[in-house]
């Protein structure tokens, strides 16, 4: 059985004031049955873990090396000593501004696994993807090749962006998510066995408090990574609650 997760995505958002956010999130009575998870920017990582109280707190990339001549990069074991327990790896936005590939990403995942972290693997199509009718070719095959072998429900989430409806307020409809949600089910079940059956996966892309409750009633959705109404407690909570009662 998948545990369920609301996590937040603070992207290249927040400085030392933002964590008042967190602070208002950690003091909030959380609600049992769900994990909580922010991401903040790699600077505010060890910050935010001395206030995180319940909330996990994640990094939102690694280097796939330990350590190294690798010059304004950060490895997963440092992520860890500064206190985070989740890493978001391979999203979209460091596959196109980065040119990550899935090799990357399965390298980074591999390295982050290696330091005990959590870690949350991003996949998506664009829109020019969808309309080609290529959306389940997209995300399995980047599932496929983005996963080590090793991965388990306790050490790797995975996080369904459509890329066309990340930060654009264009959400992917209910039978649009049902449909690769139920595909990535399948594509992790044949592949671990039992175990795909443990492995959280989450929506992403325009989550909102107004539309958080029919997401989470669809199958085979876990939980949502969420980006802009991540950053105000006053959006995020809402959305954990949603998540709770689903
Ligand atoms: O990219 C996302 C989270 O990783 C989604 O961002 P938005 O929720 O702002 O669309």
């Amino acid at each position: 059985m998948a545990r369920k997760l609301a996590a937040g995505n603070w992207k290249m958002n927040g400085t030392g004031a933002s964590l008042s956010e967190l602070q208002s999130l950690a003091s909030s009575a959380l609600p049992d049955g769900v994990d909580v998870l922010i991401c903040p920017p790699a600077t505010l990582v060890a910050r935010a873990t001395d206030i995180a109280g319940p909330v996990a707190i994640g990094g939102q990339d690694c280097h796939a090396h330990a350590s190294g001549a690798h010059t304004g990069d950060t490895s997963a074991d440092m992520l860890k000593d500064a206190g985070a327990t989740y890493v978001i790896l391979g999203h979209s936005e460091r596959r196109s501004d980065h040119g990550e590939t899935d090799a990357t990403v399965r390298a980074k995942t591999e390295a982050a696994l290696a330091a005990g972290l959590i870690a949350v693997v991003c996949i998506g199509e664009t829109l020019d993807e969808r309309e080609a009718g290529l959306t389940l070719k997209i995300v399995g095959d980047q599932l496929a090749a983005s996963l080590p072998d090793t991965a388990t429900g306790a050490t790797v989430v995975v996080a369904y962006e459509p890329v066309w409806a990340i930060g654009t307020g264009k959400v992917a409809n209910l039978e649009q998510i049902g449909e690769v949600h139920d595909f990535l089910r399948a594509q992790l079940t044949d592949r671990f066995g039992a175990e795909g059956e443990n492995v959280s996966l989450l929506y992403g892309g325009s989550v909102k408090p107004a539309n958080a409750g029919e997401i989470f009633g669809v199958a085979n959705v876990d939980g949502a990574l969420v980006g802009g109404a991540s950053l105000k407690a006053a959006d995020f909570s809402p959305i954990i609650a949603a998540l709770a009662v689903s």
